[in-house]
């Protein structure tokens, strides 16, 4: 059989499975539609996005996956599909901390998929405003990095704000040495990024431009937009940034540590149901006394409750009064957990639970 003949034969099976996803993509979707008919039926505050049926279904699609494609490919296209289905429901709409091009909101895409609508927002206090306001259901903002640490900025928003965690994302950051067009390359003298983004890269930078200038500015995405214009700067930006404001690559994922990630929360008003792997977000407050920490954190080794992450922050009120921030593994329902809850509400002067939602899937 000649090459031609074999690509027919082969091509004529791909046109006709096509055909087939294709019709079974709409009958999911029709059976989305009947979804949101039920919950519109039921009145009240409707949710039609459901985070916890969300991170069910991908983790389904993961532990079913017989490759060739991987666990992850797999899950982002039904991710997709997901977001799409959604989208025929009620188009979810996000803000992210902007501009166009960030890590945040390649994180927002990442996780509500390519048929929400997302606004950017210039600060994280705009995105908390905006979820506040109820101009947008969601928002999303940056928490931690693996190399530079916590966002404090976002674990203090939470201080005065009655918005609640309904979900985390984990991006991989890769970083990029990005020129315009009308760059000389061998005449960089100053390189723009965000503050976070030229520590993730400086041992990188050192080596390679020690006696460049680095400016710090508001994002990645607004160093991406500055370079486009100038003959003798470079950005450090990633992908998205360098897609948007049409930028060349002089160098690929300079990221000093090679598993740099940052992580995401999605915050929102809504309580989100059991998934079956969950994390639960804890704020508290308590006075400057010795043992404080040691007395809070006790209940969670005894009854077993595996801690993810614990954060301490001054308290806006008083000096020496501390807030921590805990992140535990469990959801408020567990009985577990809730007999937790009981103990350290007991032992502190304020307890808010900021939320419990499904653990980052993709
Ligand atoms: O199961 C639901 O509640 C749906 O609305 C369906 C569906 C889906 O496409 O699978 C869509 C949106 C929700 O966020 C969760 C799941």
């Amino acid at each position: 059989m000649t090459e031609a003949e074999q690509l027919a034969i082969l091509r004529d099976q791909i046109d006709q499975i096509d055909q087939q996803i294709q019709t079974l993509i709409n009958q999911r979707a029709q059976c989305a539609q009947k979804v949101a008919e039920v919950k519109q039926a039921s009145g009240g505050d409707v949710q039609f996005y459901r985070p916890e049926r969300e991170a069910q279904v991908l983790r389904r699609v993961m532990e079913r996956n017989q490759g060739p494609l991987s666990d992850e490919e797999m899950a982002r296209l039904f991710r997709e599909i997901m977001s799409a289905c959604l989208a025929l429901e009620e188009p979810v709409k996000v803000a992210f901390l902007g501009p166009e091009g960030t890590f945040t909101q390649e994180a927002s895409l990442k996780h509500f998929g390519h048929s929400a609508v997302t606004t950017p927002m210039a600060s994280i206090d705009d995105v908390f405003r905006e979820v506040e306001a109820g101009a947008v259901a969601y928002g999303v903002v940056p928490v931690e990095n693996s190399t530079e640490g916590v966002i404090s900025h976002t674990l203090d928003s939470f201080i005065d704000s009655s918005l609640k965690i309904s979900g985390e994302v984990v991006l991989r950051i890769h970083q990029y040495l990005l020129v315009g067009t009308n760059t000389r390359r061998d005449k960089i003298s100053r390189i723009y990024s965000h503050s976070s983004s030229l520590a993730q890269c400086r041992k990188w930078l050192d080596q390679h431009y020690p006696t460049a200038e680095r400016i710090a500015v508001s994002s990645n995405a607004e160093a991406a937009r500055l370079v486009q214009s100038e003959w003798h700067s470079a950005a450090i930006a990633g992908d998205m940034a360098a897609q948007l404001y049409g930028l060349e690559k002089l160098a690929e994922r300079i990221e000093d540590q090679p598993d740099n990630s940052t992580r995401f929360l999605i915050i929102g008003n809504q309580e989100v149901l059991a998934s079956g792997d969950d994390k639960t977000s804890l704020m508290v407050a308590t006075r400057n006394q010795p043992g404080a920490l040691h007395d809070l954190l006790e209940p969670f080794h005894r009854l077993g409750i595996d801690l993810t992450r614990v954060e301490t922050r001054p308290s806006k009120v008083g000096a020496w009064n501390y807030v921590f921030f805990i992140d535990f593994a469990g959801h408020a329902g567990d009985e577990k957990v809730q007999t937790a809850l009981k103990e350290i509400g007991q032992r502190v002067s304020d307890m808010k639970i900021l939320g419990s939602y499904p653990k980052g899937v993709l």
